[in-house]
């Protein structure tokens, strides 16, 4: 071909691909369109999101683009994104449209997340489909029934554990921390607390594997489809699922063998195999083990979250620590609290909101998919756009917060400020925060979270002085960090150092003591269990 024939072509093929993406640009980019940050064709805006602290950029898009509409618009590879950076609009959208806005976006480095295919594995994942349908009423009623009946005693047992632990190995905190948290979520799923440290492991690593922080086909979702020979993506999330099933369906196996020895005492897993499948319309032995360990699973750094910020905001701020400690010295009598407490303690409650309001644990929020058109505010939104209620957005709000970016728990106790709200016996609570979600798809875990931070937070006030620590080199405190953490979709902090002063010789002897007590307390009903599960069997023999 003759030289200036091919330059012909090439400026005909550059002219029009130039002219169909100038066309596309203007197509995605229209004036009648939701204002969001200018969109490129084909990739949107995936250039310059960051993978890390994601939330802070959708935020700053949020003061850029949200105007007075409290929304704007995004794309990524062709998913389409509606942020939502006021609370108002997440509740139209997400309370009052929910019976067409409560599906999920699929995840994409994860097989079958949502159920489309009968997985049955994830649910706060799945799709709005029948599996999440029963799913939820079954977690909704066994989280119900146990903050109804035995878990106080659970978390009571774990908290002591926990003080002992940091008597013994302080440094050692932040395994203990989830430790704790992890041996509460089994001792409700299996009674077996010998499980906790798996279970850790396992929770974050599907936590890592779901965020867009996590495998990179999550974002570069196209490399996911590579053969799997060529795979390591798939090859890898193979395995980890295969893993945690194998390791769940383990647990429930386990807990029949031992309830056919009478060995059993009474948990989650007990209680759905007495019951059988047909009260949960469970469909059988995979799915009940699934859904009962994804309540396991998620309890663990669900709560891990709000508790390392508590250390780290009770160091920063060691007025609100003392006014945490003076509280409960006076309205327990120097004991340990417990829930009972809870009504006599607002302070408490107010610095465990606003620890949950400073440092949120789930920041960018947790999306729905839009499963029909609709049209809002004058703006067409297609079936399929994800809705992202911002939650970094929503508690920095100024009006709602003044001086949103630190920590301020009066705000949660003196009259005056917009969020105060009586009486303080019973607020500050965090039930019903924006952290935990939104209208068909809120959280089931508020009573256990509040619960459990309750607890822990109290204990802690009671025990310990939490302090920076000192390098013993040049005696300067160590900082701890305030805004360090991983880019998770659900966040914690990153490692620090930091102190536990036992408040007295005497607290530390109590502390001891309690414990002492409960671990005994503990093995003497395991031991009556078993004796009389034996007996139990004796008498069956000899009737035969
Ligand atoms: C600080 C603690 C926690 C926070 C901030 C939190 C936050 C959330 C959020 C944002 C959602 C999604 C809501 C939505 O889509 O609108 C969610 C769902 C869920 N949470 Fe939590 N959560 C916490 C603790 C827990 C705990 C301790 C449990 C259980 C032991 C739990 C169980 C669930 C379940 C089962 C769902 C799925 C609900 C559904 O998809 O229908 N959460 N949570």
């Amino acid at each position: 071909m003759q030289p200036f024939t091919l330059l012909v072509l090439w400026a005909s093929l550059v002219g029009f691909v130039a002219y169909h993406l100038y066309k596309l640009f203007k197509e995605i980019n229209h004036e009648r369109k939701i204002p969001g940050p200018t969109l490129l064709p084909y990739i949107g805006r995936v250039h310059d999101l960051p993978i890390q602290f994601m939330w802070l950029k959708f935020k700053e898009w949020a003061d850029q683009y949200s105007g007075t509409n409290g929304f704007y618009f995004t794309e990524m590879l062709g998913a389409k994104f509606l942020i939502v950076s006021d609370e108002k609009i997440a509740e139209e959208l997400l309370v009052k449209r929910a019976k067409y806005n409560s599906d999920r976006p699929m995840v994409r480095s994860l097989f079958d997340s949502k159920s489309t295919h009968g997985s049955m594995e994830y649910l706060p994942l799945m799709g709005r489909n029948q599996y999440w349908a029963r799913q939820r009423r079954f977690t909704h009623s066994y989280l119900t029934e146990a903050s109804n009946a035995q878990y106080n005693g659970v978390m009571y047992h774990e908290t002591k554990r926990w003080l002992v632990r940091l008597l013994e190995n302080p440094d050692d905190f932040a395994f203990s921390l989830e430790d704790m948290a992890a041996k509460i979520m089994c001792t409700l799923a299996w009674d077996d607390t010998d499980s906790s440290e798996y279970l850790s492991k396992t929770a974050w690593g599907l936590l890592t594997q779901m965020s867009p922080a996590g495998p990179i086909t999550n974002v570069l979702t196209p490399l996911w489809h590579l053969p799997m020979i060529i795979n390591p993506w798939k090859t890898a999330e193979r395995k980890r699922h295969d893993e945690q099933q194998a390791w769940w369906m383990e647990r429930l196996t386990n807990t029949r063998e031992k309830m056919a020895l009478g060995q059993q005492r009474p948990c989650f897993t007990s209680q759905h195999l007495e019951k059988g499948d047909k009260r949960s319309n469970l469909s059988g032995d995979y799915e009940a083990s699934s859904v009962i360990g994804m309540m396991a699973l998620v309890g663990v750094f669900t709560v891990a979250g709000p508790l390392s910020y508590w250390l780290v905001s009770m160091i920063h701020h060691p007025k609100w620590q003392a006014a945490v400690q003076k509280e409960i010295d006076e309205a327990c009598g120097g004991r340990l609290p417990t829930l009972t407490d809870t009504p006599k303690l607002p302070i408490l409650r107010a610095c465990i909101k606003e620890t949950m309001r400073w440092r949120p644990n789930v920041p960018a929020g947790v999306a729905h998919e839009m499963e029909a058109d609709d049209e809002f505010r004058g703006y067409f939104l297609p079936k399929g756009t994800r809705i992202l209620p911002l939650d970094w957005a929503f508690l920095r709000n100024p009006v709602k917060y003044p001086d949103p970016d630190n920590f301020r728990p009066e705000r949660w106790l003196e009259p005056g400020w917009p969020t105060f709200q009586e009486p303080l016996s019973q607020y500050p609570t965090i039930k019903g925060m924006t952290s935990f979600g939104w209208g068909q798809r809120q959280c089931l875990g508020q009573t256990v979270t509040q619960d459990e931070l309750i607890v822990a937070c109290s204990a802690l006030a009671w025990c310990f002085n939490l302090k920076a620590k000192k390098d013993p080199v040049t005696g300067n405190e160590l900082l701890v960090p305030v805004d360090k953490c991983n880019s998770l979709l659900i966040i914690k902090p990153d490692p620090f150092e930091m102190a536990f002063e036992p408040r007295s010789q005497a607290r530390k002897e109590e502390a001891l003591r309690v414990w002492a007590e409960s671990d005994a307390n503990d093995k003497r009903e395991r031991e009556e269990f078993l004796l009389s599960a034996k007996a139990t069997i004796n008498e069956k023999v000899e009737i035969v």
